[in-house]
């Protein structure tokens, strides 16, 4: 069994790998908890999902939440001997991913290409909607082009929430129309529309810059959530990150 591990600003994700994807573990990214909790966590889940404890053959894991990364690499050095494959600026360099800083980008934006590229074998654009709305293109060798950073739209939401006085947080649900009738309305109109507006935009903009017919591909937490833009998609697939962290490791062999 392979484990993927991809550490992001909201949830720790883990993935069992064994033929296909068979559990998947979400818990929050928490700087307060101890490596302890998070253990404690996971053997709860995998006891619940009724899974022994792995016979692991291999662990990959992605962070980009450096003070997060010994906390975690913590707990699987309980449930496993081997070497943890860590995702570094190093590792980047290695997959020889274009022009990028291998240092500077984030390493869940790197698995989102290779997986994205391992997928469809030709020019594609990664849109993952996490606490970070982010877009990660590349081309027809499989080699990054360029990345667009936008505030995720939970960020977004909360963010306004608390520069503000009178403003509350709201559900992210989709409006049918863009006229509110009250607060909460107004800010869906806002945000979410104003999201599906954002989205398309840069899509459109980066399938200009690019040239080509790229495919299109969604990711992240809040993917699901977007339903009126899935039309511009491809492909939805929250397991993309772990599933370029699989090829990743598969690849540096
Ligand atoms: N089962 C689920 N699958 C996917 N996303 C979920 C699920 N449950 C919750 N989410 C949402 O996904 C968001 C986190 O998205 P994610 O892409 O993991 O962010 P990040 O990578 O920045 O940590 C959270 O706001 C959470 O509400
Ligand atoms: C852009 C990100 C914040 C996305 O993180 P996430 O939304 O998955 O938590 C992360 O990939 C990051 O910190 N990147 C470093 C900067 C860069 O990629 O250029
Ligand atoms: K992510």
């Amino acid at each position: 069994m392979t484990i993927a591990i991809d550490i992001g600003n909201t949830d720790v994700v883990v993935g069992f790998y064994d033929q296909e994807w068979k559990h998947i573990f979400r818990v929050p990214s928490n700087l307060e908890m101890e490596a302890a909790e998070y253990e404690k966590r996971l053997r709860v889940f995998l006891l619940e999902a009724d899974v022994p404890v792995p016979t692991i053959r291999q662990v990959i894991l992605s962070s980009v939440v450096p003070d997060l990364t010994p906390v975690i690499l913590e707990v699987f050095d309980q449930f496993y001997e081997g070497d943890i494959t860590v995702v570094d600026g190093e590792l980047l360099k290695r997959l020889e991913l274009g022009s990028i800083n291998p240092y500077e980008l984030g390493s869940d934006l790197a698995a989102n290409a290779v997986g994205a590229f391992e997928r469809f074998q030709q020019s594609v654009i990664v849109v993952d909607f996490g606490t970070a709305l982010t877009f990660t293109s590349v081309n027809d060798k499989g080699q990054i082009l360029g990345v667009a950073i936008a505030p995720g739209v939970r960020t977004a939401m909360k963010s306004l929430s608390s520069n503000t006085a009178r403003l509350p947080e709201i559900p992210l649900e989709i409006p049918s129309k863009v006229l509110g009738n009250n607060t909460v309305e107004a800010l869906q109109s806002g945000i979410m529309q104003g999201y599906v507006g954002l989205v398309r935009h840069m899509v459109s903009q980066i399938k200009a810059e690019m040239g080509g017919s790229p495919q299109v591909i969604a990711t992240g937490g809040l993917s699901f959530i977007f339903k009126p833009l899935h039309d511009l998609f491809d492909a939805v697939d929250v397991n993309l990150t772990l599933d370029g962290l699989r090829t990743m490791f598969k690849r540096l062999r």
